[in-house]
């Protein structure tokens, strides 16, 4: 195992009481009543079957002693432990079911909505903080079965309670029998480990396996795999892997076989070597036949236990870890909420938005990509961003959206700097659409309408945000129209193509009107330049209107100098830095890098 493995399975005290804390939290807050429900059940259930062995005792000496108050209470006790038994399975399998998928969905909210909460995207891109929210995310699953393994670990509490009873009433010597057993705890614990580090190792095969099955199974890859005739290496690669990971897992679990046998067999030989000194004892009368039963009947029982003990130790171990791991990103969110900046967005913008001294370096970077920004957007303007690939254009978009703080000097919205304004406050505020856009996989409607979430049963605002967006022609071909499900994912899903989801895209940015700040980075890049240069007159023209009442500023990243001309104002970015600035008469008549670029585009169309 490697350090930073090892490092990551050792959780120090008050981590893991935190963790504990908010395990219990988290099931409660899922499901109160079925949780206190099924804690009570797991404990009955746990002590039946010793119960039952000692009614056996009771059975045993009343019939050997000619007692009848013993014969029937040992039957008593007998039957009861079926009744308990059968009544709490018939309660429990139905409600069972239901509390875990309830606590494992409360689970999968909260990671959800605390990852989501956090206002920066910085935690996506250090790769520290990336590292362990990946972890978090591929190991989401212990958290939902969580609510299982603690049921499981309150029945085994149970259960080791009473079997150590039953032990110390026939004489406290035999209380060491269970001490032996902590030898079979161990050596359980060190299989699971064993085949846990090998599923872990084997962990990247299958990855691979899965991505060779999905090559397999996608549509789009079909051409290729038939063209180049990729079925051998493909099969052949998967061959090979699922050699390798059987070849680990097998000797994984040979070597766990042998010395579990071994740690049975001693326990086996210690545990008969009881029985005999309690059966010889017995003829002197100093135990009774029922005593004996009872040790038999118990071996197995300390047995079971033993196991049990090992995988619930393993595998609270794990859930801790990761219930740790959860704790330490809600402490993450909270300590990155932002929460300092309360300063509220301005109802209009009368001034407008500068940058003054910005740089900026990504997490995890070395270099800078901005340098010393200086730049004013004046409230109403429609500003082109444009420059060569790496410029510096969408990281600017993103430092406006305030997905990151800038790392030195500062951005001001009339006057107030973006750091002190509550993002809650600023976000509504603006509107944006991307290049990358995200292919929600929800109805049309939803896909547009989520461009604010406050409107999104407001038709209107629908049907006007896709004539903005030009996106009628895309609804109408639709088999369901707005309705129609949209995504390969669904059945009945209809997918589209990169043009239609970008037309839908954009509508998307188009949903919040009164907008301070709207980012546009490369929207139109799946669409030809005539549709992107028709699409921007009607867009500009909207967007003056709308500034004119709330003095709101439009950013447009596009590389298509016929679009970027409409610009009010033209920023041109080298190198993270700002090149030229200036209307497009300015710049043409500047002749500089603008003008050399724009000259060259228009030789290209011509
Ligand atoms: N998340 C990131 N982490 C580290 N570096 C990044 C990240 N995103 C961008 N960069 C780097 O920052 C520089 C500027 O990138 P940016 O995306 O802002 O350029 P751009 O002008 O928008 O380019 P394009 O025209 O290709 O979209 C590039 O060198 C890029 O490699």
């Amino acid at each position: 195992m490697t350090d930073k493995k090892a490092a990551d399975r050792s959780l120090p005290l008050p981590e893991a009481v935190r963790a504990v804390r908010l395990w219990a939290v988290t099931a409660f807050r899922a499901a109160p009543l079925l949780v206190v429900v099924q804690c009570l059940l797991a404990i009955l259930q746990a002590v039946t079957a010793p119960a039952q062995t000692y009614g056996v005792k009771l059975l045993v000496d009343g019939l050997t002693g000619r007692d009848a108050a013993t014969i029937w209470l040992g039957s008593a006790v007998i039957l009861g432990g079926f009744a308990v038994s059968f009544v709490g399975t018939v309660v429990s399998i139905p409600i069972q079911d239901t509390t875990a998928e309830r606590v494992a969905g409360r689970v999968y909210r909260d990671l959800l909505d605390v990852t989501v909460s956090i206002p920066s995207i910085t935690h996506h891109e250090d790769p520290e903080v990336a590292d362990r929210l990946e972890l978090i995310r591929e190991q989401a699953w212990r958290l939902g079965m969580s609510f299982e393994m603690l049921l499981f670990a309150i029945g085994i509490g149970a259960n080791t309670v009473a079997v150590l009873g039953l032990l110390g009433s026939v004489h406290p010597a035999l209380l060491l029998l269970p001490l032996l057993g902590l030898g079979r705890v161990w050596s359980s614990y060190r299989n699971i480990r064993r085949v846990q580090d090998a599923i872990e190792e084997t962990a990247p095969r299958h990855r691979m396996i899965d991505r060779l099955i999905e090559i397999s199974k996608d549509a789009r890859n079909g051409l290729e795999v038939r063209v180049f005739g990729l079925r051998p290496v493909l099969v052949d690669r998967l061959a090979r892997l699922h050699d390798e990971v059987f070849d680990i897992q097998a000797t994984a679990l040979r070597r766990g076989a042998l010395l579990d046998s071994v740690v049975r067999a001693a326990f086996g030989v210690v545990y008969a070597a009881a029985i005999v000194w309690v059966l010889a004892r017995a003829r002197s009368g100093q135990f009774s036949a029922g005593d004996v039963v009872l040790l038999i009947l118990v071996a197995p029982q300390v047995d079971q236990l033993a196991g049990g003990l090992a995988g619930n130790v393993y595998w609270m171990g794990e859930i801790l870890r990761s219930f740790g791991r959860y704790d330490w990103l809600r402490e993450y969110a909270a300590r990155n909420s932002w929460s300092d900046s309360r300063a509220p967005a301005p109802p209009r913008l009368t001034e407008g938005i500068s940058f003054r001294g910005v740089g900026f370096r990504y997490p995890g970077s070395e270099q800078a990509t901005l340098h010393d920004v200086d730049l004013d957007l004046p409230a109403g303007s429609t500003v082109a961003l444009v420059g060569e690939n790496g410029a510096g254009k969408t990281t600017l978009v993103k430092l406006l959206a305030r997905l990151y703080d800038p790392t030195t000097g500062s951005i001001r919205v009339d006057g107030t700097d973006l750091r002190d304004i509550d993002p809650a406050g600023w976000r509504p505020r603006i509107s944006a659409g991307f290049q990358d856009f995200v292919k929600f996989q929800f109805t049309a409607r939803e896909v547009v309408a989520i461009g604010d979430t406050e409107r999104m049963d407001d038709e209107h605002a629908v049907a006007a945000a896709i004539r903005r967006g030009d996106a009628e022609a895309v609804v109408e071909k639709l088999p369901r129209g707005l309705d129609t499900q949209l995504g390969r994912k669904f059945s009945e899903g209809v997918d589209l193509s990169g043009g239609q989801w970008q037309r839908l895209a954009l509508a998307r940015a188009f949903m919040r009107e009164r907008t301070l700040l709207l980012l546009l980075d490369e929207p139109t890049a799946a669409l030809d330049p005539e549709a992107e240069h028709v699409l921007f007159e009607r867009f500009a023209q909207a967007s003056r209107l709308a500034a004119a009442e709330t003095g709101g500023v439009t950013i447009l990243v596009s590389h298509r100098f016929s679009t970027v001309r409409m610009a009010d104002l033209i920023v041109v970015m080298a190198d993270g830095r700002v090149a030229e600035v200036g209307s497009h008469e300015e710049l043409v008549a500047l002749g500089g890098r603008y003008a050399e670029l724009f000259r060259m585009q228009a030789r290209a169309y011509r």
